[in-house]
């Protein structure tokens, strides 16, 4: 995906290491820098890639995704809010679909730190009747830390709802959920189960009591994925399976089988905003072999 991004013509040179380019109907900020190469969608303030210098590509992009006004984009870091899945229309609430501004940029020897900001407007008043500013902070890097904060009067659920490229689903195990799940695909029933995940199908759970950190144990790629969540109450897992990603028309038909979704997550409550106290949900990923 980067490399894709990388070779499309820079309409406008922000920095030495940061560029906008144009994918289809969208626009696309571009992070090249000697630590660390990256691409966030305005639309969404959608995080497309995170790859440090040497490594795989960390966030899985569908091949098959569109990058068109209004639709949202299948892969990298949806940003869902502010409301999570069937809870609203559209879907995974409004900020994915719309677009963001770039409101500030940084970078030094390390990486590169973006900040996009979307605000509410008429059009944001006609599906969710409250005023507030989002704000997504990425710092990119050897690591990636991603704070999404939003200021208001409200309450609201979210969730950094990451599709993590792995070497295959067959083989990989997750750690660190927690014992406690709402499984999707079994009528939202309440379960307990202890162990690591592993995956035979499909999969969509919500995991209640997870630990600080999940880990993406990858036998294939030899690598673990940390991922380190703050503030959140939930560690949302999915991966599609076999059927349901041959139904998706934004997926390949073998999509289901190098990614997993590991999703910082505030669903099972929601996060209070306040002017005086911002709510905020964030993660750091890492890398370790
Ligand atoms: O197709 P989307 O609206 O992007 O949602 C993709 C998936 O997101 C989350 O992981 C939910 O738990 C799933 O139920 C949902 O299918």
């Amino acid at each position: 995906m980067i490399e894709q991004l990388l070779s499309l013509p820079v309409v406008n040179q922000i920095s030495t290491t940061i560029s906008q380019r144009q994918k289809d109907e969208l626009p696309v900020i571009v992070v090249s820098h000697p630590k660390v190469r990256a691409a966030v969608a305005l639309q969404g303030a959608h995080l497309l890639a995170w790859q440090p210098e040497g490594q795989e590509p960390v966030l899985w992009m569908s091949s098959a995704s569109a990058f068109k006004e209004g639709v949202a984009i299948r892969g990298g870091i949806p940003i869902c809010w502010p409301w999570f899945g069937p809870a609203g229309k559209p879907s995974h609430g409004f900020a994915r679909n719309m677009p963001w501004e770039l409101t500030d940029h940084k970078e030094n020897d390390q990486g590169v730190v973006l900040t996009l900001t979307l605000k509410s407007s008429e059009e944001t008043l006609a599906l969710w009747p409250h005023d507030f500013t989002l704000t997504a902070r990425f710092t990119l890097g050897e690591t990636c830390h991603i704070e999404l904060e939003s200021t208001g009067d409200f309450e609201a659920n979210s969730a950094l709802h990451t599709y993590f490229n792995i070497g295959d689903i067959a083989d990989v195990s997750i750690k660190g959920l927690g014992g406690s799940f709402i499984d999707k695909v079994d009528g939202a029933k309440a379960k307990q189960e202890t162990g690591d995940l592993t995956f035979s199908g499909q999969t969509d759970r919500i995991y209640t009591q997870p630990q600080a950190t999940s880990e993406i144990i990858d036998p294939v790629l030899k690598r673990t994925l940390v991922i380190a969540h703050e503030n959140n109450a939930d560690v949302v897992a999915w991966n599609p399976g076999a059927q349901l990603s041959v139904s998706m028309a934004d997926m390949p038909d073998d999509g289901y089988k190098t990614m997993v979704c590991v999703e910082t997550a505030q669903v099972s409550h929601t996060h209070t905003s306040t002017h005086a106290a911002p709510a905020r949900l964030a993660v750091t990923f890492s890398l370790r072999k």
